[in-house]
């Protein structure tokens, strides 16, 4: 390792384009050489990291980057193999220890590739204590001084994200989508009172899941462990209520699933165990870069810690480097650090190219709301007054219908017309392939704007309408109209079209609909940081597509056709999930894309949980990606006609 200040590589430029929203600290550890590595080959350095005096932040430089990758990795701080625990603990955790006695929920993961360090970095030995040891020691003698209390909790997260008590003997699974309070049912916690009691649950339930995980050499069970310690205090009625919370994750190693095991479930715990990574990760970006949405149901993980992850709650993570050779840690890094740096072209772009699970996502189901709000919106400009209401209403179907994975209550819907508004616009001017930059570009620009703004409580679908006027910078404006100079219309005047059509459309939308008050402040991540929790929808927000048809009177044949259509497809594709988690193997071979191993893989699945297919989405666990599934599910319906 070598600290290298005379890097030709201008930190103070880089670290000027800093991302100043993010929730996120993203620090790196370099794990100190095991004794079998020491005196081998494995001791040449391989990491620079370059502390530039003045900044606060550090770049990491890998020596085979050259090829692949010309800039370093920026973080807000590298521990090098010099600096232990106690250096991270009293640098890193302590200040999050003060936020929980505040109130506040704080959480720190270690990410790596497998043998990087995590575990002794969370957890740490006799010797030399992890971070858990030495916060719970300061947590306990702070609820000393202030006459509150501890209790604490221990998990496992396997592969299939599953959740297992690791206190309870019999390690029940925990019950999380079931419920919507903020301390899952099912987990156990145990009053601590001194480290000493601490430590003997620790490392009696911890260590022996972590053991368990690593003695299996044939099949090393991979798991995420997880230890929640509660501060507590009590209230006038002399009840505990939660305080504070503080988590310690110690995420299952990264390792490349493309390096195949000869062993088919292997790979295939290594491809979910990595799905569970990229969901943290996905989180932490989406926290960090303000998106409306975080994708916590991603992973059960990320959703039994969204009360620790968003809002005022702090997250520290470390992504801990292997100090010879990995690739795995250049991954793990690149996906850790890749919302310190604000660039938010660069991020666009990113988000159409990379395969993560959420991003695709969005992607897909952008694309398909596009196609679909565009045939609407064309229509929309030929309905008569008493039409728009229903117009609307089926805009919001489409949508709802086109992101199946999650309850979207009107401010989401909403929030869909923008980007949607802006894909009209351009593909409207016939030039599909020369107006995607432009578009790129457009929204990039109103996603700043979004950030200045500050007025959280003004009524949410008229700021999203004034939005679309407003965030029209002149400059970027020109640029797009540039591009599409010779066939189309000023920008300008396209949104500001839209824009009314939405106002008309809004006004009309039946009172039934209107956006309660309390949840403006949650349109949009303009509002300050620390104030709004970007969080996924309640049920309570959800307009049932019956009600909203009852509401809006339906009387159009041809929305009544379209309402029976979604209805249909929807049990169709229940239809086919029940079908998957019961049939036996030769009737899965008689599906299309179902050979002899993708049937035996299907029922092995279904020995572990009897019904494992509960979206079309699990049908990517048994090696079909969503556009295979797509042509699956058609192949399927279209026989129906045969
Ligand atoms: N600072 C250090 N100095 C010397 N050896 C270390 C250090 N940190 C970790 N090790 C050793 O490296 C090995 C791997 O460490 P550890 O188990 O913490 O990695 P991990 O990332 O948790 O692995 P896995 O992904 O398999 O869970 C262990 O043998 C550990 O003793």
């Amino acid at each position: 390792m070598t600290s290298n200040p005379s890097d030709k590589f201008d930190l103070n430029k880089v670290a000027g384009r800093l991302n100043p929203c993010r929730k996120v600290r993203v620090v790196a550890k370099i794990r100190g050489y095991r004794e079998t590595e020491l005196g081998s080959s494995k001791t040449v350095p391989w990491i620079s990291v370059n502390k530039s005096e003045g900044t606060n932040n550090v770049t990491i430089s890998f020596g085979d980057q050259s090829a692949s990758r010309k800039e370093p990795y920026l973080v807000d701080y590298c521990y090098e193999q010099k600096e232990d625990n106690a250096i991270i603990f009293s640098r890193e955790v302590k200040p999050l220890i003060t936020e929980i006695f505040e109130g506040n929920n704080a959480t720190v993961i270690a990410c790596g590739a497998r043998g990087s360090g995590k575990t002794e970095l969370i957890q740490g030995s006799s010797k030399k204590p992890g971070l858990a040891v030495l916060a719970m020691a300061e947590i306990l003698s702070r609820v000393e001084e202030n006459g509150k209390s501890v209790c604490i909790s221990f998990y496992e997260a396997n592969h299939q994200g599953h959740v297992c008590d690791l206190l309870d003997q019999e390690r029940p699974e925990v019950l999380l989508f079931k419920d919507r309070a903020k301390v899952p049912k099912g987990i156990s916690q145990v009053p601590v009172k001194s480290i000493s009691e601490f430590q003997k649950l620790f490392f009696s339930r911890w260590t022996a899941s972590k053991a368990a995980q690593k003695i299996a050499i044939e099949h090393p069970r991979r798991s995420h462990t997880g230890l929640i310690v509660h501060v507590l205090s009590q209230n006038e009625k002399s009840d505990s209520v939660h305080m504070g919370r503080m988590n310690f994750v110690d995420l299952a190693g990264y390792e490349d699933a493309r390096r195949r095991s000869s062993n088919c479930r292997i790979s295939v715990e290594n491809h979910m165990i990595n799905k569970s990574v990229h969901a943290f990760l996905n989180v932490a970006d989406a926290l960090n870069t303000n998106w409306g949405h975080v994708p916590y149901r991603e992973s059960k993980l990320t959703y039994l810690l969204r009360d620790s992850l968003g809002g005022t709650s702090k997250l520290l993570m470390v992504a801990c480097l292997s100090p010879s050779f990995c690739q795995d840690s250049l991954y793990i890094l690149n996906l850790a650090c890749r919302a310190t740096v604000l660039d938010s072209a660069k991020k666009m772009k990113r988000s159409q190219l990379e395969p993560d699970q959420h991003l695709f996502e969005r992607k897909a189901s952008g694309t398909t709301s596009a196609i679909k709000g565009r045939k609407l919106f064309d229509k929309a400009s030929h309905f008569t007054k008493s039409e728009k209401t229903s117009f609307l209403s089926r805009t919001i179907s489409t949508l709802e219908t086109s992101m199946p994975q999650e309850e979207n209550s009107l401010e989401d819907v909403t929030k869909s017309l923008l980007p949607l508004s802006l894909d009209i616009s351009f593909s409207d001017f016939g030039n599909d392939v020369e107006s995607k930059p432009a578009v790129q570009k457009d929204i990039t620009v109103q996603s700043e704007h979004h950030h200045e703004e500050q007025t959280p409580r003004a009524n949410s679908c008229s700021k999203a309408l004034s939005l679309i006027e407003e965030g029209q910078n002149t400059n970027k404006e020109n640029n797009s109209s540039a591009v599409n100079n010779d066939v189309s219309p000023p920008l300008s005047t396209r949104l500001r079209e839209l824009s009314n059509n939405l106002k008309s459309l809004y006004s009309s939308t039946p009172l039934s609909m209107k956006i309660p008050e309390d949840n403006d402040a949650l349109f949009y991540s303009q509002v300050p940081r620390d104030i709004v929790e970007p969080r996924t929808p309640t049920t309570e927000l959800r307009v049932r597509i019956d009600d909203r048809w009852d509401a809006t009177n339906v009387q159009s044949p041809w929305e009544t056709f379209s309402m029976h259509n979604s209805g249909i497809k929807n049990s169709l594709v229940q239809e086919y999930l029940s079908f998957l988690n019961t049939a036996n193997k030769e009737e899965l071979k008689r599906l299309k894309g179902v050979g002899e191993k993708r049937a035996t893989y299907i029922l092995e699945l279904r020995e572990e949980s009897p019904e494992y297919f509960k979206s079309l989405d699990d049908l990517k666990d048994i090696g079909l990606s969503a556009k295979q599934i797509k042509g699956m599910m058609k192949k399927e319906v279209g026989e129906l006609f045969d």
